[in-house]
């Protein structure tokens, strides 16, 4: 047994990690299997001590306290559209209501264009197998049915409804369900015992012409397919060699072991087991047909005889079925998926007692390796709604395993880390399966489980564009992925050079690789070569054709760049060698000079330094726009709305003159990201009320604007209530703006910076920028320590040059 590594280096053990994961998974496609399995196991015990210290652990009263907070449950119906007019009431209601209804009388399926059907998935059960507690009655699976509707929602943009079913009767049950159909998209039923639960499934399926979907047995078994297909890999062995324990033979057993068997495990390496022990050929005590065909050839009549050198436990069943000397009694390396819910058949820290080789799964959050049907679920019927496919079939289950396996095996960005309480999981037993907030789980596992769908004929409409496809998913979970996915459309179709200055930082190199990897251009890392690379190997990034490392001093540019430098310093007090010094010692300037120079078309810079420090060496460097104003401005996504705030980088207390001069710059910037400017110049006053020397300042602005006969509609001095309320903005019926504002132009710096800074830490906005705007080459700015998601993003604006 591998000794506990405690006092492993943690760098050159994060490095053998990285080769031997880069060596077996790497986008290069290499199968390095040479590098010793026992390595892993002793470098991964690093990151199990670190899980172990951050991991979050609740009590029952405040399990209860939070379902009881506030409206109590988990769930609110929302409306989509307005009911504020009675205009608004006679289209959503009689009359109106009647055009869609004779429109899908007559064609089912614009049912589709007219009604929700399309995304609303029915979770529904009898409350006969609530997690492992047992049959404890519809009602009480209540809370379990509404989280799975949140789930259906949070991390898929699906509308979960729950519906609890009050008998046991499994004839009673379809009859519930199968008229249940023109309300719903699909069906996933949930948590009803075996074997109960596969006639209702099959009969449902046969019935309905809408995917119905049982989450207990496939959710379960695809999750679990893709945590073995992982460990398989860590551990060196053979899906057709490997011996399995599967203890629990309802719902998810019987499906697990289905599915483990489709994918190459021989018949006879399954022991399957229940309440009594292993099912053995010829059992006749509690059997029924399901478990038949899983009887194996074995001389084992105990879980614990069964375990004795078993590769791998699956356990569906319930809380603490299996004891140490199990665990003790397992092959070398030994996998434990313990997925009994809300508590496993083994908990990691008691497999940790008996021996440190165990890869160790639960269906817990608050332990790694959560093989839970979350991961599935949400995003197979996001796929399968998409396509409005008729059924969910064997392939697209296989595509969805595939997928996360494949998933878990690529380098980590930083949402997911943040979504891990700040670590950054690495392949490896720590992290055999991604993690239920992986931002990229909604736009990998839909499009694999779509285009099974469309292969195998149950798709009623293919999806032509898969990769604008992969972006709208994106946006269903991010709405920036929405805004900025037409900007990535554009960058790529025209990719340009790109300058990172701070390309020592891990995650500018992270955001340069991503940025190369979106094939959003060719990215130049600035920083010195060696020390880039190491920084590189340390994080696990490849360094990949199209991501370039530029060293300032060893450029052979460097005294063209310093010339150019002197040239724009020479009468602001600067000496040649000053400019050689800024050339050579500081990236911003090197960057900045190398865009102004031509050598790149872009740059992306902040990290390591505050705003204002790196926006003065730009502007030293890059001038404004003849003509423009160097302005920033803060694109806020909220509810559905996207609005420009401005001038939120700049000018501290802009003057009449330059309110006027922002309105102009951020009209253009609207423009340029497709919105229709309505600019509103803000105060606190309305329209001159009341009086006041700042609002005095703003009207002046509004009537500047005025004289310059501007192509743009403007109003104010006005609140931002009403610049955004209709209600509101009604009271003042001479107000020129035809809508609600969608650029709000803010008093002074103090304004924009608070407001927006507000909206973001308070939730529900998201907040994009500070972008630079009016400077006469592409240059963005990031906050400092931003993430690298923030970067890539600031990275491709630079690219389509909102400048
Ligand atoms: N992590 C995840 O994503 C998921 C986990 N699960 C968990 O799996 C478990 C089973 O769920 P499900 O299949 O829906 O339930 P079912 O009621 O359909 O099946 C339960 C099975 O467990 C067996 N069982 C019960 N107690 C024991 C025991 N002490 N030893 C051996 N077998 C036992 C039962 O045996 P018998 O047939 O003899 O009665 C039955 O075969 C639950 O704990 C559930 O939370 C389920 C779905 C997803
Ligand atoms: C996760 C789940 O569906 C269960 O435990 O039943
Ligand atoms: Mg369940």
């Amino acid at each position: 047994m591998p000794t506990p590594c405690r006092g492993v280096d943690d760098r050159s053990s994060r490095r053998a990690r990285h080769f031997t994961a880069r060596c077996r998974y790497g986008r290069a496609g290499a199968k390095h299997r040479t590098s010793s399995n026992q390595r892993h196991f002793k470098e991964d015990a690093v990151d199990a001590e670190t899980n172990r210290r951050t991991r979050t652990r609740i009590t029952d009263a405040e399990a209860l306290e939070f379902h009881q907070r506030g409206r109590p449950g988990k769930l609110e119906v929302t409306p989509t559209k307005p009911m504020a007019t009675q205009r608004d009431l006679s289209l959503a209601y009689s009359p109106g209501v009647a055009v869609p209804v004779l429109a899908i009388a007559e064609n089912e399926d614009r049912a589709f264009d007219y009604t929700t059907r399309g995304n609303v998935v029915a979770v529904i059960s009898n409350g006969s197998a609530i997690l492992g507690l047992g049959n404890l009655g519809a009602l009480a699976s209540k809370p379990v049915m509404e989280g799975k509707a949140v789930l259906f929602k949070r991390f898929a943009d699906i509308d979960g409804i729950d519906i609890e079913v009050d008998t046991q009767d499994v004839d009673a049950f379809i009859n519930s369900v199968r008229y249940l159909g023109p309300s719903f998209g699909g069906i996933n039923l949930e948590d009803i015992k075996a074997p109960e639960c596969f006639l209702i499934e099959s009969q449902l399926r046969e019935l309905m012409d809408i995917p119905v979907f049982h989450d207990d047995q496939h959710g379960t078994a695809i999750i679990a397919a893709a945590g073995l297909i992982n460990s398989a890999h860590l551990t060196g062995r053979d899906l057709k060699t490997m011996k399995i324990v599967c203890n629990g033979a309802g719902a998810a057993g019987i499906a697990c072991v289905e599915l483990v068997k489709a994918m190459g495990v021989p018949h006879n390496n399954v022991i399957l087991c229940d309440t009594k022990g292993p099912i053995y050929a010829g059992r006749e005590e509690g059997m029924n047909q399901w478990k038949s065909a899983h009887a194996a050839e074995t001389d084992a009549r105990s879980l614990a005889e069964a375990m004795e050198g078993a590769d791998v436990f699956l356990g569906v069943s319930v809380k603490g079925a299996v004891t140490r000397e199990m665990v003790r009694a397992m092959a070398p390396n030994p996998i434990i998926f313990a997925m009994a819910n809300p508590d496993p058949e083994v908990t990691p820290e008691e497999v940790a007692e008996i021996r440190d080789d165990a890869i160790v799964a639960t269906g817990r959050s608050d332990y790694p390796n959560q093989v839970n049907n979350v991961l599935g679920f949400p995003y197979i019927f996001r796929g399968a709604l998409d396509v409005r496919a008729t059924a969910i079939n064997e392939d697209m289950k296989v595509a969805a395993a595939e997928a996360l396996a494949a998933l878990a095996r690529e380098d980590v960005p930083d949402d997911v880390a943040v979504a891990y309480q700040g670590q950054r999981p690495r392949f490896g037993k720590e992290y055999i399966i991604p993690v239920p907030f992986d931002p990229r789980l909604i736009s990998t596992i839909p499009p694999a489980v779509a285009k099974a769908a469309m292969k195998t004929g149950v798709a009623r409409r293919p999806i032509v564009d898969m990769a604008r496809y992969a972006e709208e998913l994106s946006a269903r979970r991010d709405p920036v992925a929405g805004s900025l996915s037409r900007i990535f459309t554009k960058v790529r179709q025209a990719p340009k050079r790109v300058v990172f200055a701070e390309g020592e930082e891990e995650a500018v190199i992270r955001a340069a690789a991503s940025f190369v990897n979106q094939e959003l251009g060719t990215a130049i890392l600035i920083g010195r070569e060696d020390i880039v690379r190491e920084q590189a190997f340390q994080a696990g990034i490849e360094i990949r054709p199209g991501l370039e490392i530029a060293n300032a001093r060893l450029s052979n540019r460097n005294n063209e760049y310093a010339q150019f430098l002197y040239s724009k310093l020479q009468r602001k007090g600067h000496l040649f060698r000053d400019c050689q010094r800024m050339i050579n010692q500081d990236r911003n300037y090197f960057g900045a000079t190398m865009v102004a120079s031509g050598d790149a078309d872009a740059m992306v810079t902040g990290v390591t330094r505050n705003y204002s420090v790196a926006l003065s060496a730009v502007r030293q460097v890059i001038p404004a726009k003849p003509g423009h104003k160097i302005i920033g401005v803060s694109l806020v996504l909220a509810r559905g709305r996207a609005v420009l705030v401005a001038d939120t980088a700049v000018h501290d207390g802009p003057s009449a003159t330059d309110l006027a001069d922002i309105a102009e710059e951020a009209a253009r910037v609207a423009r340029r990201l497709g919105y229709e400017p309505r600019v509103a110049m803000l105060a606190y006053a309305n329209f001159g009320n009341p009086p006041g020397e700042r609002a005095a300042r703003v009207e002046e602005a509004v009537s500047l604007l005025g004289k310059r006969r501007v192509d743009f509609e403007f109003d104010g001095e006005m609140a931002a209530d009403v610049a955004l309320n209709p209600g509101l903005m009604a009271a003042y019926p001479f107000c020129r703006l035809s809508g609600p504002a969608n650029v709000l132009l803010m008093p002074g710096l103090d304004s924009a910076s608070i407001s927006t800074k507000m909206l973001q830490e308070l939730g529900g906005s998201t907040v994009l920028g500070p972008i630079l705007v009016g400077l006469d080459k592409a240059v963005q700015i990031v906050p400092m320590g931003a993430r690298d998601t923030d970067i890539v993003n600031m990275a491709a604006i630079a690219s389509f040059g909102v400048n």
